[in-house]
């Protein structure tokens, strides 16, 4: 999705002296239809901006003191009459409950705010739907991508800005207005058809951190499952010793570092992977496998994962009673800590290296005959580093340098045969920089 168009705002600095039909934004009467959490965070943010709030609700009596004494609270025609501008704080499903409304509803602008729950699940967006169920009114979606906790905790933290779109322009302007004055920004977004994009954005988020976390997780059981046979099963097989007390803080502290040890070579990873493919079929304009793509796209929150483990695994060793042989390892893994990125593999690799390498040949470490954690830890990162100083030689990076500036190698063989103009003599002359 390309976001160039989401960055500049829709208006101005919010100017509404040249029409002079509209009421000034503020001070403007707003209508919320629903009670729940989003209505109450979203009237709460109305009055702190200076409009009169109505809302509309089936059971107003009741849900009266959940919102501020400013905003009137009362039944829904009631409380459309009173305004143009309603929010339809509701969820889709609900939508046609509200039918008895559309003779008082024609003729207003009805703000959309609502989100989906799986990408596309419904052939046409929600704020489509509205408007097919309102035809007199007039649909503008907007508000979906801000939460009702960054609505009442303010728009300084997190994101400010609005996606809006609407077929009816005038009515567009009105919304972006209001939520100018709410302290957001708003972004056009075109017209009705991409109330579909926008309802997917709050989505997006989330499928982001799916396989990541799985990945950690996954992760996590399988260094447990091992470190437990190790360090627990093994010692009461053989010698007949309770060791449970173990699990909670040992056999997790050992797990930690060897999960963020491996998902932070799984960032590394992918790239390895991808100047595989583009040194093996010599070009960058070929599409990586969804796989692969997908791992590209995940990386940061693996590395963010991977940095949550390891500090999971610090605050734990900090707390637990420290021998004395393990100053050392300390001072070392705190320097370890503040170089990220791939030095932090490189280094870690190299401390688990020589910490790993005399008991990698000590038969005593090796529980029926599984190799002690950290050497196994060793094989991903291992596969990564000797990847990145093999596509540092400089040949090879050379090579993997010009496919980045789109030399591709088909053009290369194709044109190597000078023709009869001499133009292209060599394969230099296909790269554009
Ligand atoms: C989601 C996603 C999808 C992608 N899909 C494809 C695809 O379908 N097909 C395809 O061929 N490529 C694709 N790319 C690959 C992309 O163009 C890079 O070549 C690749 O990601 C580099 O790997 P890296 O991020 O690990 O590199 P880094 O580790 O960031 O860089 C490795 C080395 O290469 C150098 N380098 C990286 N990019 C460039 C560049 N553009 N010009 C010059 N030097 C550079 C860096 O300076 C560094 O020295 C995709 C990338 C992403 C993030
Ligand atoms: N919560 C959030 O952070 C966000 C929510 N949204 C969107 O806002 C909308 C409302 O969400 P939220 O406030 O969290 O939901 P809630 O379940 O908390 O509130 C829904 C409200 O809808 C009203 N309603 C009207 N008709 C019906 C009906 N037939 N059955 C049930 N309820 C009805 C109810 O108010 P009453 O009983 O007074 O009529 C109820 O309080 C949704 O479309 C959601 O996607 C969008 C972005 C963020
Ligand atoms: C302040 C930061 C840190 C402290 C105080 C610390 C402390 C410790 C201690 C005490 C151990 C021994 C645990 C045991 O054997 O039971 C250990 C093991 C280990 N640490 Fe750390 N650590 C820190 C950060 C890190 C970081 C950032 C990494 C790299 C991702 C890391 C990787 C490891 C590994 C791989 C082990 C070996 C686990 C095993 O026994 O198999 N540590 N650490
Ligand atoms: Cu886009
Ligand atoms: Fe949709």
């Amino acid at each position: 999705m390309s976001r160039g168009d989401m960055a500049k705002p829709l208006l101005g600095h919010g100017s509404t002296e040249g029409d002079p039909g509209v009421t000034p934004a503020s001070g403007r009467t707003i209508g919320v239809l629903g009670s729940g959490d989003f209505a109450r965070s979203l009237a709460i943010r109305l009055v702190c901006s200076g409009f009169k709030v109505v809302v509309g609700s089936r059971n107003p009596k009741r849900k009266a003191s959940l919102f501020p004494s400013a905003a009137e609270v009362t039944f829904q025609a009631e409380a459309v009459k009173k305004t143009d501008v309603i929010f339809v704080a509701v969820f889709r499903e609900h939508y046609s409950t509200l039918c008895d409304l559309a003779d008082v509803l024609a003729g207003k602008i009805l703000v959309d705010v609502s989100n989906n729950t799986e990408i596309n699940h419904h052939k046409e967006s929600n704020a489509e739907y509205l408007a097919s169920l309102f035809p007199a009114s007039t649909v503008v979606k907007g508000f979906n991508v801000v939460s009702a906790w960054t609505l009442q905790s303010g728009a300084r933290d997190g994101n400010k800005q609005v996606l809006i779109c609407s077929n009816n322009q005038e009515a567009k302007r009105t919304v972006a207005e209001i939520a100018q004055v709410m302290g957001f920004t708003p972004v056009d977004m075109g017209c009705m058809s991409s109330a579909c994009e926008i309802e997917n954005i709050p989505l997006r988020l989330l499928p982001a951190w799916k396989i990541p976390i799985f990945l950690a997780l996954g992760l996590f059981l399988c260094f447990f499952t091992y470190n437990l046979i190790r360090q627990v099963i093994h010692p009461f097989i053989r010698e007949q010793k309770n060791k449970l007390y173990k699990i909670p803080i040992e056999v997790v502290n050992t797990t930690l570092p060897c999960v963020s040890y491996v998902l932070l070579s799984l960032v590394y990873l992918p790239g390895v992977l991808a100047a595989c493919s583009q040194l093996y079929y010599g070009t960058k304009y070929r599409r990586f496998p969804d796989w692969l793509d997908q791992w590209l796209q995940h990386r940061k929150q693996i590395g963010l994962l991977s940095f949550f483990c390891a500090a999971l695994h610090a605050v734990y060793s900090l707390c637990l009673p420290m021998r004395r042989s393990h100053r050392y390892l300390l001072i070392e893994t705190a320097v370890k800590q503040s170089s990220l990125g791939f030095i932090a593999l490189v280094v870690s690799t190299l401390h688990t290296l020589t910490y790993g390498w005399s008991r990698a040949f000590d038969e005593n470490q090796y529980k029926f005959y599984l190799p002690p954690t950290y050497t196994l830890t060793l094989l991903v990162p291992c596969t990564v580093i000797i990847a990145k100083v093999i596509f540092s030689l400089p040949c090879i990076r050379h090579r993997l340098l010009r496919i980045r500036r789109g030399w591709e190698k088909g053009r290369y063989v194709k044109f190597v045969l000078p023709s009869a103009t001499g133009e292209y003599s060599s394969g230099e002359t296909s790269s554009n920089v």
